[in-house]
């Protein structure tokens, strides 16, 4: 199984975007939709083996935590953005009045709201996966041999902060796939290609 762990630090929490306009209103959901799109689709299907975590901490009422898990995944991912962010839409909704701090809501067959951290996130990957930071100053991903369960933590637009860093020293190893920063969606199709093999 594969994870990957986005840190989305503007995303919106709660229902209310415009599907016209993903990246103001919704505080860049446009982004979480190319992410799942490379995360999860094949050229005629999906990875079943892929699990992905969201943590959004946008206003209204940071953090809401969605998370989509491959194999029980019932609800069509789709390449285009809007229909990508209905779904995100309906997970908001159903997350919007939740109290308790990690416990997790079906909102469509594989896919989850909740209230957990992106901490609480990360704490709960290292129970069962190996964990990896993707990151502009890592080790080579050419020089990895990758375990069974990569986990891997990526940052949105804004990166991850300094106390994101802290928190991850020790425990998820930095690699880069190139020299250059590069869009969060274009590492994770890499890395997906890169673990396929040839
Ligand atoms: C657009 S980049 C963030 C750029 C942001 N300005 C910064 O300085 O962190 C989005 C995320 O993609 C990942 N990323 C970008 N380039 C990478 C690279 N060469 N190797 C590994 N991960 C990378 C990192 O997790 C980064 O936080």
């Amino acid at each position: 199984m594969r994870t990957f762990i986005l840190k989305a630090n503007t995303a919106i929490t709660s229902p209310d975007f415009s599907l016209k306009d993903l990246p103001g209103t919704g505080g860049r959901i446009d982004l979480l939709c190319r992410f799942l799109n490379s995360a999860f689709l094949l050229s005629h299907g999906i990875r079943k083996d892929v699990r992905v975590f969201i943590t959004l901490y946008g206003k209204p009422n940071p953090p809401k935590t969605i998370h989509f898990e491959g194999p029980k995944l019932k609800v069509r991912l789709n390449p285009d953005e809007r229909s990508t962010s209905l779904i995100l839409k309906k997970a908001l909704e159903v997350g919007k009045d939740l109290r308790e701090p990690t416990k997790e809501v079906e909102v469509f067959p594989g896919v989850y709201v909740s209230n957990m951290t992106f901490e609480d996130v990360v704490r709960r990957s290292m129970k069962d996966s190996t964990l990896y930071y993707l990151v502009e100053d890592g080790r080579p991903i050419t020089e990895i041999e990758f375990p069974q369960n990569p986990a891997f933590v990526l940052g949105d637009h804004l990166g991850l902060g300094k106390e994101d860093e802290r928190f991850l020293e020790g425990i998820a190893e930095k690699v880069r796939v190139g020299r250059r920063s590069y869009l969060a969606s274009h590492v994770v199709a890499f890395v997906n290609i890169w673990l396929d093999g040839m």
